[in-house]
């Protein structure tokens, strides 16, 4: 008697920019070993996209400029949507689920703010929504917090997720590179979003840490939730300043449960750039590389690397959803559904304690380093060092606190650049990776 074979599996692509087109060259190239790891062929039924006139090196017959009719064929069971941006991605991805497909997404931006409807709606249709590509490319970030920890507490997700800012930072610290040109080379190589005015101002960051949180806290946390600043103000001064400290500069995205006196909990999720000790595992995270450090009360500290941006490693992230919603086809079985039953609140970034590196230009007079001093001890926070560098016209000076709660250090740098001896407060950023 011969086994009967498995209905094929059919596989709808919207969008074949960067991502769309590795994804599309995989199950291309690959599917003999995606059936047998399936259990069924797994087979292009169409791509959609924008251009239909742009040469793209697959049959053209599979390509349409028509997602939302691709998205409701019967012959199509996973729908992989990689256009990116809310509409017209939000509008397609409900209705495909809605329609019984499964659904795998890159797009941290959407998911950022409307998990939950869509969510809601994969559950509605009994069908999956996977997006382990929208956090941290190829790392798997996302399963890792979902199933295997599960049966943990997650105290805090913490790390580097954004690999153009990476890219730009570290090139910016290696050779002192310019900051637009090194923009630019992120954008060709793939790393930069459409618009890569997510990527340095923080936003694309501040959704991850979003998706993050909400995942780590079982609590619905939204891009408006996280506290957000980006690097377009970084300067190579600061990398050299950092420097001097034993430090280097990073974007660090954090989400934190934070535990009060009183045992209420909160979540803190921000994003900004921060020193980072030289000798801290971040510092050494360079390039377009990601590094996620999530610490859980039984697990303790676990540490994810690997490329966070880029065509082929997000790819990869996709391909292995794919192949979870595909495998759920064929043998029964759900992926995890959204778990937000906690919903604990949001703490104001005021409430944080964190360490500040104040740099400022001072007049070069005696009693303008008490003068400064007080300011900080007047709102009880302790400095851990104070460096003068140059003299004269140019004399700075860069002041390190020890942690204190930052609605304080922030009231205490708007005193400064009020002081007639400081005549301009350059920089300030966090201070993080210290016990202290
Ligand atoms: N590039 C990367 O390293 C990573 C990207 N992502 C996410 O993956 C998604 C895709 O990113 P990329 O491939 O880099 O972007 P991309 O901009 O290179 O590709 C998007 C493609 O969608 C096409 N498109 C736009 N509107 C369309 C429509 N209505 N119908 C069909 N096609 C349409 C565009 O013409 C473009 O070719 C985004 O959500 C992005 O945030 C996630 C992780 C890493
Ligand atoms: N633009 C993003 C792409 C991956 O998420 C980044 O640079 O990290
Ligand atoms: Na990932």
């Amino acid at each position: 008697m011969t086994e009967k074979k498995a209905r094929p599996i059919g596989v709808a692509v919207l969008g074949m920019g960067n991502v769309g087109t590795e994804v599309v060259r995989i199950i291309t190239d690959n599917a003999n070993d995606l059936e047998a790891r399936v259990g069924a062929p797994v087979e292009l039924r169409g791509v959609a996209v924008r251009d239909l006139s742009k040469p793209r090196g697959i049959d053209p017959s599979l390509l349409t400029d028509k997602p939302e009719e691709l998205i409701t064929r019967d012959d199509v069971d996973i729908v992989v949507e990689l256009i990116g941006g809310i509409d017209p991605p939000r509008m397609l991805i409900r209705e495909a689920l809605q329609g019984g497909k499964s659904v795998v997404t890159a797009n941290k931006a959407l998911l950022a703010d409307y998990t939950g409807e869509l969510a809601t709606a994969a559950a509605g249709a009994k069908v999956d929504l996977y997006f382990e590509a929208a956090v941290a490319g190829a790392i798997p970030v996302i399963r890792p917090l979902m199933q295997s920890l599960a049966g943990d507490t997650v105290t805090r997700v913490a790390g580097i997720v954004n690999g153009t800012t990476n890219f730009i930072l570290s090139a910016m610290d290696a050779d002192g590179s310019d900051y637009a040109e090194t923009l630019a080379e992120a954008g060709r190589l793939g790393y930069a979003e459409a618009d890569p005015t997510a990527d340095v101002e923080g936003y694309d960051a501040a959704a991850k840490a979003a998706i993050l949180a909400s995942i780590a806290f079982h609590s619905r946390v939204t891009a408006l939730n996280v506290y957000r600043e980006g690097i377009s103000k970084i300067t190579t001064h600061d990398l050299e300043s950092a420097k001097a400290l034993d430090c280097t500069v990073k974007l660090l995205s954090i989400c934190e449960r934070i535990v009060d006196e009183d045992g209420t909990q909160r979540i803190s999720a921000r994003v900004y750039p921060a020193l980072v000790p030289l000798a801290h595992p971040l510092a050494s995270v360079n390039g377009a590389f990601n590094a996620v450090v999530v610490e859980a009360e039984n697990a303790g500290r676990l540490m994810f690397y690997g490329q966070g941006a880029g065509g082929a490693p997000t790819a990869s992230a996709v391909l292995g959803d794919m192949v979870m919603a595909a495998r759920n086809k064929v043998h029964g079985g759900r992926g995890p559904l959204e778990s937000t039953y906690a919903s604990l609140p949001i703490a104001p970034m005021g409430d944080v304690r964190t360490r500040y590196y104040v740099s400022m230009r001072v007049a070069d007079r005696p009693g303008v380093l008490s003068t400064v001093a007080g300011e900080f001890s007047s709102r009880n926070i302790s400095i851990s060092t104070v460096r003068q560098e140059g003299a004269g016209d140019d004399a700075r000076l860069v002041v390190v606190t020890h942690r204190a709660p930052d609605s304080a250090l922030s009231e205490t740098v708007a005193a400064l650049e009020k002081l007639e001896s400081v005549l301009s407060v350059s920089s300030v950023l966090r201070l993080e990776g210290t016990n202290d």
